[in-house]
Parts: structure tokens; sequence; C-alpha cells
């Protein structure tokens, strides 16, 4: 047996070794489906098959880049690269830049994002004369998407009587037109929204029958994680890839379905079995991840669901600590707990910043969190929320960019024709959009040809517009040859876009260039990157695909040691040593609008799972008395998520009988907030409580998670390092030296290490060994 092959267990090799047919693994949480997929794939190879003819389906790019790695270093060599692995998006994306035209769009056709799309939806509706209030623009965004996934085309909603019966219902009977219209401009701009990369793909693998073989033969072997989480869009894409040879492999769990909101279908799952002539299906039961204590907690809360699939999870883990429960009066105490309790388990065993999680149900509540690791000087990164590539100058260069690419790209050009200010106004901007209506041309068709043209634009106007469009040619010339940061330099200084912002002359002018450097910078990184591939010679059109698809866990680049604050949503599939889950409110979480039926709190309840079972060690679930919603005081109740876990698991840190369901905070008969009340429910002494200190079998288990040096390693006392020192430490691995600083207890070390990069550590806390 293959060395590898011992790396797992007996029921996690079966799905392994079983080299071809269908088959799917469902599994509860951290039982290794995952690393199922991964070792599956190192077989195949090593079994002969091409990598090419691999098609491997992950929830974000950067999981597929570490199972990647993971393969290359099973399999012993770099062949893993060729592997068709990605989202749905970002693979099928690619494959329909070969195949754009069969359909009628530019193979350099723009991927709108969200936010461009719903500008689109808003000029649509602003221009049939709707009533925004009535016809809210991201109400109609979600709802044209969810047609999309379920592959409802325009055609098809106006042969559906009963889509447009509820559309009228809920007073928006114009709905139909609206989907025509926006429908229609995105295909004149070149541009495919996210949901069209999936539904184009469906239209291409069914109306061409050769492109469908030809992907069939390409994908021999197909996989797909977190298969519960597939919408109908995807679930076809796969059913018709795999129909020819059957090769195909599925994992998921029921109890992790996280995302019915956007169209998932958790029948996509259940139904497997009746879609394939012979399926085999696997169950893994153990579970790697956590200890017993999470894994039985999280257990009895899914046990509370009546829609799910019977399923055994247990661990061989240590016992653990229980998870312990937190009530705080208001979301900056909370924040405050959160960071103090951080701060302190790390100081106290060693560990990084990337050792934490802290988990929340909406966006918003990051804030209270943010400030308070900021007074505590904890680093810390967002997942989610407005990314860097959202930020306005960053998408106002990234518009340029788009507009050299694909001229026909409106949103761009509506962002830059008049940015940096040239005098080419809304008046003017008019008439184009008329005339460009009424021809059936891109706006940028219109501008170009103006001089055939009868418009009122006079002709100081004229020549402004031309020679904007002048510029962009010289840049899409420009960059035929160039590599993308030789492109995206040479944007920012000839179109005056710094300039700009160095007149602004203010602390947020100075922010934006900065961000624009960070920008160049990140394009420089991209271009050498791909550079190293044999294939890639590091466009333009690669790096706008790469940001157009980047999932919200894509998007950090840096490899800094952060304490990770994002959504559950976007946890789905990590695991981190500790866990916050905070904000654990009725009304907030579960959230006041999925409350109204049964699947919906259901989800919910899914949702505190997937939470719960991200912790390996240790999971902190803290709630508060009060907390601003729609900008007012409201007492919280503690969710009933935290009653449903049995109390043997808990550990609370205030008295018990204080804590269930009762008002926490007494209020006078006008509402107004009893104030002593409130300072007897602090935690005594005004700080909270240290964090709980883990047992020596706890830390046995950290490090075991965790590269482990060859030999213990000791820690230095009397502390002579000087730069250029080489040493070892036991989570970093080897590293050198830079510098020293401090005196005393106080004196810190930055040392550059092999595995985590640059560090600045505590001597007196760090446990280094001087190798020389
Ligand atoms: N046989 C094994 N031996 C040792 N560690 C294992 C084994 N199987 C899995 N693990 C480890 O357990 C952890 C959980 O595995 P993995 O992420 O594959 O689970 P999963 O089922 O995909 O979880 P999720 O449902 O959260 O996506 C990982 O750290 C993995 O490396
Ligand atoms: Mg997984």
């Amino acid at each position: 047996m293959e060395s590898y092959l011992a790396e797992l267990n007996d029921a996690q090799r079966e799905p392994v070794l079983q080299k071809d047919g269908a088959m799917i693994v469902i599994a509860g949480a951290g039982s290794g489906k995952t690393r199922v997929l991964t070792y599956r794939i190192a077989y195949l190879m090593s079994k002969g098959v091409d990598p090419f003819n691999i098609l491997s389906l992950t929830f974000t790019n950067k999981a597929a880049r570490e199972m990647k790695n993971r393969i290359s270093k099973i399999v012993g060599s770099s062949e893993a690269k060729n592997l068709w692995m990605g989202t749905f998006h970002s693979i099928f994306a690619k494959i329909l830049r070969f195949e754009a035209e069969k359909l009628g769009y530019p193979s350099n056709f723009t991927i709108y994002d969200t936010q461009d799309s719903q500008s689109v939806i808003r000029a649509v509706i602003k221009d049939m004369r709707l009533d925004k209030d009535v016809y809210k623009y991201k109400q109609v965004y979600n709802r044209i998407s969810s047609f999309k996934n379920s592959l409802i085309t325009v055609k098809a909603y106006f042969q559906n009587g009963e889509l447009q019966e509820a559309d009228a219902m809920s007073k928006k009977p114009r709905m139909g037109e609206i989907y025509q219209a926006y429908v229609d401009r995105c295909f004149k701009a070149g541009a495919m929204d996210f949901d069209d990369l999936l539904l184009k793909t469906n239209e291409l693998l069914n109306r061409f029958p050769e492109v469908l073989q030809k992907y069939q033969n390409r994908f021999r072997y197909i996989l797909v994680d977190e298969y519960q989480d597939t919408n109908h869009s995807q679930y076809l894409i796969v059913k018709a890839l795999s129909d020819k040879f059957q090769n195909i492999c599925v994992v998921g769990d029921d109890a992790q379905s996280i995302y019915a909101f956007r169209g998932a279908n958790i029948n996509n799952i259940l139904n497997f079995q009746k879609d394939y002539d012979d399926v085999q299906m696997y169950r893994l039961e153990q579970n790697y991840r956590s200890t017993k204590n999470i894994v039985n907690a999280a257990n009895s809360i899914i046990d509370k669901n009546k829609t799910k699939l019977e399923k055994v999870v247990w661990t061989d883990n240590d016992e653990g600590p229980k998870i312990v429960v937190n009530r705080l009066l208001t979301d900056g105490e909370e924040g405050r707990f959160v960071a103090s309790s951080i701060f302190e388990t790390k100081m106290q065993n060693q560990l990084s910043n990337s050792d934490f999680a802290i988990l929340y149900r909406t966006n918003a509540q990051s804030r209270a969190m943010e400030d308070a690791l900021r007074k505590k000087e904890i680093p810390y990164r967002i997942y989610g929320g407005l990314s860097f590539y959202q930020r306005k100058e960053i998408k106002d260069v990234l518009s340029y960019l788009r507009l050299l690419m694909n001229p026909k790209d409106e949103e761009a050009l509506k962002r830059v024709i008049n940015y940096p200010a040239r005098g080419i106004g809304q008046t003017t901007m008019d008439r184009l959009n008329i005339a460009a209506n009424q021809y059936e041309k891109s706006l940028f068709e219109v501008i170009e040809n103006l001089d055939h043209l009868d418009l009122k634009i006079n002709s100081s106007t004229r020549s402004k517009l031309q020679n904007f469009v002048n510029m962009i040619k010289s840049f899409t010339i420009l960059s035929q040859n160039a590599d993308a940061f030789v492109v995206a330099d040479t944007v920012t200084k000839k179109t005056g876009l710094v300039q700009e912002m160095k007149k602004d002359g203010t602390p947020e002018g100075i922010a934006r260039i900065e961000n624009i450097e960070e920008l160049l910078n990140g394009i420089r990184d991209f271009v050498e990157g791909q550079k190293e591939l044999a294939d890639s010679t590091g466009s333009l059109a690669e790096f706008l695909e790469d940001v157009a698809l980047a999932t919200d866990m894509d998007k950090d680049t840096s490899d800094e040691d952060r304490v990770a604050l994002m959504t559950i949503h976007l946890a789905k599939g990590l695991e981190f040593p500790y866990v916050y889950i905070v904000g654990l409110e009725e009304d907030l979480f579960p959230s006041a609008m999925s409350m109204n039926t049964r699947s919906e709190l259901e989800e919910e309840r899914r949702l505190f799972y997937v939470a719960l079972t991200r912790a390996e060690n240790q999971a902190y679930l803290t709630y508060t008395q009060s907390r601003y919603r729609w900008g007012k005081l409201v007492d919280a109740e503690p969710s009933r998520f935290i009653e449903e876990i049995d109390d043997k698991f808990l550990d609370y840190m205030i008295p018990q009988d204080d804590y269930k369901y009762k008002p926490l905070i007494d209020t006078d008969i006008f509402g107004e907030v009893d104030k002593s009340k409130l300072r007897q429910n602090k935690p005594k002494n005004g700080t909270p409580p240290p964090a709980h200190k883990p047992t020596e079998q706890q830390l046995r288990k950290l490090r075991k998670l965790k590269p482990a040096s060859p030999e213990p390693v000791k820690a230095t006392k009397s502390v002579n390092l000087s730069a250029g020192n080489e040493v070892e430490h036991m989570r970093f691995g080897k590293g050198k030296v830079l510098k020293i600083e401090g005196i005393g207890q106080d004196q810190k070390a930055e040392i550059d290490f092999e595995n985590g990069g640059i560090k600045k550590l505590l001597l007196r806390f760090a446990k280094l060994k001087v190798l020389s």
C-alpha cells in the first residue's frame, strides 16, 4: 500500500480506492470528506489518470489551491497544477472564454460583479419609470438571480403563469420586462453576470452536442466538495458532464446545507442515488477535528432538526474543555471579552493569531469586535463585507482596465468617462445613451462613430469624447504585448487618476493613493506568479478574471498572522483551534427573518452546527443583554440554540439561574433601563475573567495538529540572540533573526520563518531553539 493511504482510516480509504463509477460520501463535519477528495485525486493520478482529465469543484479557490499543494506533496510531482480545480464560477468562466462566440458573446466578455448588476437594474427601473420603492433594486436583482439559477430564461418566464402571478401579487407585474431589459443590456455590453456563468454553461452544453462531448471526454473524473450546497444550475452542469463516463464522486453533509436562500437545493444530495446507474454510498463517522465536548454538543443540536439523514459522528479525541458561555452587557463589552480572552489564551499557550476565529451571523457585528481587537493591538482580518476590489478608487482603476479589454462594457465606461473630470456631462451622456438604444450599439461604438451620426453635441465636447476613445484604444494596443502590471501602471499614470487624488490632499485622498499602490503591487505579484507557470504570460485578461471570480475567502493575499473574522456562511469547510461565536441572541441568531417556517429555522440551526463544528479545541458562545438594532437599544434574549445544547457540555461564566429565558434588564414603565441593575449584571471586578487554561492533554492535541519540530524545543531562558542567528520555532519551523529590539521583559525578535514569514515574537514567551 502506498504510504499516503495509511493516512486514512478504513472507511475513508474505500471511496479513495474505488477508481471508477458514481459514489457519494455523506458524513458529518470534520470526518474527512475533503480529505477523501484530496487523497482520491492523488490516487487517481498514481493510477495513471492524466490530471488534465480530472475536474474538482470546491467552495473557494483558496481551498482548491491548498488541495493542489497537498496533492503535489502526496504524488511528489508538480503535475497537480494541471488539475482542473476551483469554484464552479471560475472553472466555467474559463470554459466560456473558449466557447463564448458560439453564444454570441465576445471571448473577452466582462464579468459583472454584484455591484455592476445592481447598477444596471437600477438604470432599467429608472428608464422604465417604475416606482423605486416598489421595485427595490436589490430585491429585483435577487429575484432575477433566482430565475437564472433555476434556469428560467426570459422566454420561460413569460411562459410561466405561476411566476408572473406571484410577481403580480407582490405588486411587481413588470418583473418580466425588467428581466428582459436587464438581459439585453448585459448582452449588448458583452457582459455576463455571476449567474450567467452557470446559466450560459448550461446553454452551451445543451445546444452544442459536440461541445458537450468534448468536455465529457476531457473531464473523465469529476469530484465535488460541499455537494449539499449546489444549486439547480450547478447540479445540471455536473450531471451533463458526468453523464458519459459516470465517474463522479460527490461529498457533502446535509446537516451543513446553509445556502438555500441562494438557491442551494438539498435534494441534489438526497436524489443523487437516482441520478446515476450504480451508486456507491459511503459514510464516515469518525471526527478528527474536534474534542468530544464539541462533537457531542454539535450532535445534540442537530438532533433537534426533523429533516435530516440519520448519521453517527464520534471522536477519539480528548474530552476537551466545556464550551464557555458568557453574557455581556453590550456588544462593546462582548468585543472586549473576546479580545481579552484571545489575548490571554494566546499568551498562555504560545499560539498564533491565526489559531483564533470570531464568527458572527451578520457582517455588521464585526465593528464591535474590530474596535476591541484594535485596542488590544491584536492583528485581525475581516473576510467578506466590502472587499478591497469594491472600494471606489480600486473599482475606478479596474473599470479602465475592463474597458480597454472590452470597450462595450457599459458599467465600466460610465464610471470612468468623466472621471477624472473631462468635461463630458450628463446631458451628453443622455444623448449618447439615446443614440446607443436607437442604433442598438454600445456607447463606445456610438462615440467612435460620432462623425457619422447626427447628434446635438458641440464640437468641443466631440473632441473630448474623441480623446477619450483614443486614449482607451492606445491602452488596448499596449495590452496586446505588455503584461497586466505594465498596462495598469500606464493606465493609472496616463488617465490622471493619481494626480487627481494628489490634488485632493486630504488623509482620505492619501489613503486612496496607497490603495492604488497596493493594487499595483498585487498585480505585480500576480504577474510574477503567473509567469512561473509554463502556459501563462500574466496578461491583463488573466488578472481581471482572477479578480472577478475571487470569492470572499480568496480576496486576502497576504499571509500575515491574523485573527480571522467572518460570517458563519463563509467559514464552511474551515477549522480553527479556538472559535468564538458571538451575538447568540434571539432575532439575531436565529435571525428574525428566518423564523417564519420550520424549514427556515432548521437552516439557522444547521448554520449554528456549522459554526460550532469549526472549533478544534475550544468554543465560546457569547450574547449581550442589550444591543443596538435599527438604531435603538433593545433588550436581547439569549438564543434558543444555547438552550438546546445539553448543559453537561457547557460552562457558564454567569450564574445559571440568572440565565434562563427571562428579561435580563429591568425597565421601568417608561421603558427606561434601570442603571443600577445594569451595574449589578456586570461581571465582577469589571474585567472579563481570564480564559480557561487548556489542560496538558489539550496542548498535546494542539501540537499534534500543527507541524511539530522533530525534537522537543526548549525555551530560551536567558536571551542571547542577535541578528543573523538561525533559530527554530515549534510552529513556524526554521527562521533567521532579522533584528532584536527592546530590553528585558519586553525584548522582541523579528524573525523570518520558513513556514510563517516574518514575525515579531516576544522572547519571554517564544520558545525558540537556537541553531547557529
Ligand atoms: N484519517 C485521518 N487521520 C488524521 N487526521 C484526519 C483524518 N481524516 C481527517 N483528518 C483531519 O481532520 C480534519 C477534518 O477533515 P476534513 O476537513 O477533511 O473534514 P470534512 O468532513 O471535510 O469537514 P467539513 O464537513 O467541515 O467540511 C482535518 O484537519 C483533517 O486533516
Ligand atoms: Mg470539508
